[in-house]
């Protein structure tokens, strides 16, 4: 492709003459460079990509992108105000906007991403599409799962996906931290979904309303003609609602609200969960594969949404009731003595309060909560967690969840704290996360549950006394080892 060609919807500077120049491919990465590449070098949070540009013209870049002043080299240096946001026009263009000639549909939101993502997915092959989905767990394309490092991957990455999928639609999840960082430049949207916001990264974003702000951007992608599918209920739904509806765009709205487009009527709060959902003169009521009020209103987006690509409630509805669930979102493991574990991925007070309120609504006996806190995350959130722990559950475990770069004994000196300070007599501290959830079970009963929540689908980042990898393999492990009765 021409290079003048890839350049044509960038602002930039650039002394270089721009003609007859061929691009082979895009990269913002040192490594992948070769020849007739185009290289972006990005600032990013560990390293400075252009103190690769050296780099990049021996092994024979044809061009560089940039944001920084006075870099002088033999190829041409396109000096651009932000490299991140250059990365995505340029890669949509050397793609040729995939996004454009798929049906695209964004999920953003605090809480609620995945589960839907994966419900949506479902209902739409239920129905005849074939699905690609690109979020947390993984990413899959043309039925191929890959591994991901990111929620919203760059929009190099997101290019590439969507360049290789063969199938009909696309669902994403749209992280604020990916939208921000212009990770989304350059993509285009039919349906852009929001579930809901709540205290969530603000040690990144500074404030909730920039947190919003930062969601936001997500619905200046849709397409023309495109559809916003908004919580209702929510504050900040509600805002956005306000402010895509003075711009003229689609919406269409969900929730408890008497006025939302698909209003939540009668939700039975136990099981089987289910909800009412009045769409118009019409009104179906659907069971939630998967319990909990937050659930509950998982399956109503998710309906909302696949209702805009095909209005049959039925189909969906029916499509809705067979989900099988996502992987570390509420999976229920009963042990022989009749206690209940619950793996979940909670890891925002608004979610350990939804799950932990649907475990106290099931149980028939204690509940138990074993949790932990991420390392270099939002500090400000483990205050909340604490408290609505210390609140609803019987016995709280504070436990170890992911390091990252805080040393052990810090974190356990954290936890101390927050129980001295928020905590009450009922809860302990177990640093040993597998110690934590071995405890757990050896307290319950017939009856009991226990929440063990923060990790969900992922892996362990650290070793601990029993040698499993995550939740899920340890809660297993123990479930092995106990006598049936
Ligand atoms: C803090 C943050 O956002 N980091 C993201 C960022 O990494 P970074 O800034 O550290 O990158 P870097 O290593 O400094 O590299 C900068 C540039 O130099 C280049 N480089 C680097 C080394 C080299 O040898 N050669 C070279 O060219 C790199 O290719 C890159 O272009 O850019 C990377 C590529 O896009 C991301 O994978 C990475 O996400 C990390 C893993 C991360 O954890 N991010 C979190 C904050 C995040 O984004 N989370 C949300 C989900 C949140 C939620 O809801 O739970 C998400 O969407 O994942
Ligand atoms: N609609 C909802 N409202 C509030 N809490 C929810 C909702 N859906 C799920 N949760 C809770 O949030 C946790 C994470 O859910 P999910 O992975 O679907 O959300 P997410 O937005 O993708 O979060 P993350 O990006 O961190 O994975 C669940 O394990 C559950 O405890």
């Amino acid at each position: 492709m021409e290079l003048q060609q890839l350049l044509d919807h960038l602002l930039f500077e650039c002394q270089h003459s721009l003609t007859n120049i061929s691009i082979n491919g895009v990269t913002d990465s040192s490594s992948d460079i070769k020849p007739g590449f185009i290289f972006v070098a990005i600032k990013g949070y560990q390293t400075d990509g252009h103190d690769y540009i050296d780099d990049a013209l021996s092994k024979g870049a044809a061009a560089i992108i940039g944001e920084k002043d006075g870099i002088v080299t033999s190829i041409p240096y396109i000096k651009v105000e932000n490299s991140k946001k250059a990365l995505g026009i340029v890669s949509a263009a050397y793609y040729q906007y995939p996004s454009q000639n798929k049906i695209m549909i964004g999920i953003t939101g605090t809480n609620g991403k995945t589960t839907t993502s994966y419900m949506v997915k479902h209902i739409l092959e239920d129905i005849g599409y074939s699905c690609s989905l690109i979020g947390t767990i993984q990413n899959i394309v043309n039925g191929e799962q890959t591994a991901t490092q990111n929620t919203t991957p760059n929009a190099l990455k997101i290019n590439q996906l969507l360049s290789k999928s063969n199938d009909d639609i696309i669902i994403m999840e749209a992280s604020s931290q990916g939208l921000a960082e212009y990770r989304l430049e350059g993509i285009e949207f039919d349906i852009c979904l929001f579930t809901n916001l709540s205290h969530e990264h603000l040690n990144y974003h500074g404030s909730l309303e920039q947190y919003f702000e930062a969601k936001a951007l997500l619905f200046s992608k849709l397409k023309k003609g495109g559809t916003a599918v908004i919580n209702a209920d929510d504050y900040y739904g509600e805002k956005l609602l306000h402010r895509l509806q003075a711009q003229g765009v689609s919406t269409l709205t969900f929730g408890e609200t008497a006025d939302a487009n698909v209003q939540m009527k009668d939700l039975k709060l136990s099981y089987p969960y289910s909800v009412r959902l009045k769409d118009g003169i019409r009104s179906y009521e659907v069971t939630s594969p998967i319990p909990g009020y937050h659930n509950l209103f998982n399956v109503t987006i998710a309906y909302a949404c696949a209702k805009v690509l095909r209005d049959s409630p039925v189909e969906i509805k029916e499509a809705i009731e067979c989900f099988p669930g996502v992987e570390g979102r509420f999976n229920m493991v009963t042990f022989p003595n009749g206690a209940v574990v619950v793996i979940d991925h909670a890891h925002t007070p608004d979610a350990v309060l939804n799950c932990l309120q649907t475990s106290f609504e099931s149980k028939n006996g204690k509940l138990y909560h074993v949790f932990g806190f991420k390392g270099d995350k939002d500090t400000e959130k483990r205050k909340e967690m604490v408290k609505i722990s210390a609140e609803i559950s019987d016995h709280y475990i504070l436990t170890l969840d992911n390091l990252n770069s805080v040393p052990r004994d810090e974190m356990v000196q954290t936890l101390k704290e927050l129980h001295k300070e928020f905590g009450n007599e009922k809860g302990e501290i177990i640093p040993d996360r597998t110690l934590a959830i071995e405890k757990a079970l050896s307290m319950s009963k017939e009856g009991d549950w226990i929440v063990v929540s923060g990790k969900g689908h992922q892996a362990y980042q650290h070793t601990y006394h029993y040698p499993s990898h995550s939740d899920k393999e340890t809660v297993l492990f123990f479930k092995e080892k106990t006598p049936e009765k």
